[in-house]
């Protein structure tokens, strides 16, 4: 049966709302004063990385909902669960950000961005000129194939714990534990800073 929420009145213009709605619209508004942190992963080993991967920092802040905090340095890495050799280095970096949006949307939004910047889906792990995860989003821990979370991965890959460290030195992985010890299981081979280049945050 459902229930309604007529606020006790009797005027007959007034439609009584039925108390489901009336508990999705506080949830809604419980997010909007309540924003969650995630943490992404950016990629790029196509065309011009550092480009990228500012345009990226960017897009992802012109986004209703989304405002960056944190901004890692940027790390040449060797290519991940391929062929050595087989492709172009990567550049990678993680950002912290807040956000209203639910996951679904976040990642809604992480895939436009991938296509504003050519992004081609051919092979797994194929080149891309950009790669955009989504690492972790607060507490939540899902198996959903469609948008897992931690990311299924983050916690074996060097490329997305270094930075992340950098920026967050007390961070945890939701499920897996502190982020500095994760980078102690976990080879740094062919994970180098690039000192000599910056990403910012938007202006
Ligand atoms: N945490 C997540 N972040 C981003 N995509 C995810 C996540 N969990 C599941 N996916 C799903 O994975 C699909 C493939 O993503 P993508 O093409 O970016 O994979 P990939 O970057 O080649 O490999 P990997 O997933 O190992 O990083 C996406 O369409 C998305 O639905
Ligand atoms: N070094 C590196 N290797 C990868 C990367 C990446 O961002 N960096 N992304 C992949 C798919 O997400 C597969 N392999």
């Amino acid at each position: 049966m459902t229930a309604f929420i007529t606020g006790g009145q009797s005027d007959p213009t007034v439609q009584p709302v039925p108390a489901s709605v009336v508990e999705q619209v506080d949830a809604a508004d419980t997010t909007l004063h309540n924003p969650k942190r995630a943490v992404i992963s950016l990629g790029s080993n196509l065309g011009n990385r550092l480009e990228t991967l500012q345009g990226a920092i960017d897009a992802l802040e012109d986004t209703p909902g989304v405002r960056i905090k944190a901004v890692s340095p940027v790390y040449e890495t060797e290519p991940w669960g391929v062929e050595p050799g087989s492709q172009p280095s990567y550049f990678n970096a993680v950002v912290l950000l807040k956000t209203t949006l639910p996951p679904s949307s976040l990642l809604e939004r992480a895939h436009a961005v991938e296509e504003a910047f050519h992004r081609v889906r051919e092979e797994r792990w194929g080149a891309r000129t950009l790669d955009v995860d989504i690492v972790a989003y607060a507490d939540v821990v899902d198996d959903d194939p469609h948008l897992t979370l931690p990311h299924p991965r983050a916690h074996e890959r060097a490329f997305v714990l270094a930075p992340w460290h950098d920026v967050e030195p007390e961070a945890q992985l939701p499920g897996r534990g502190s982020v500095a010890g994760l980078l102690d299981t976990v080879t740094r081979e062919g994970v180098a800073a690039r000192k000599d280049l910056e990403l910012h945050l938007p202006e």
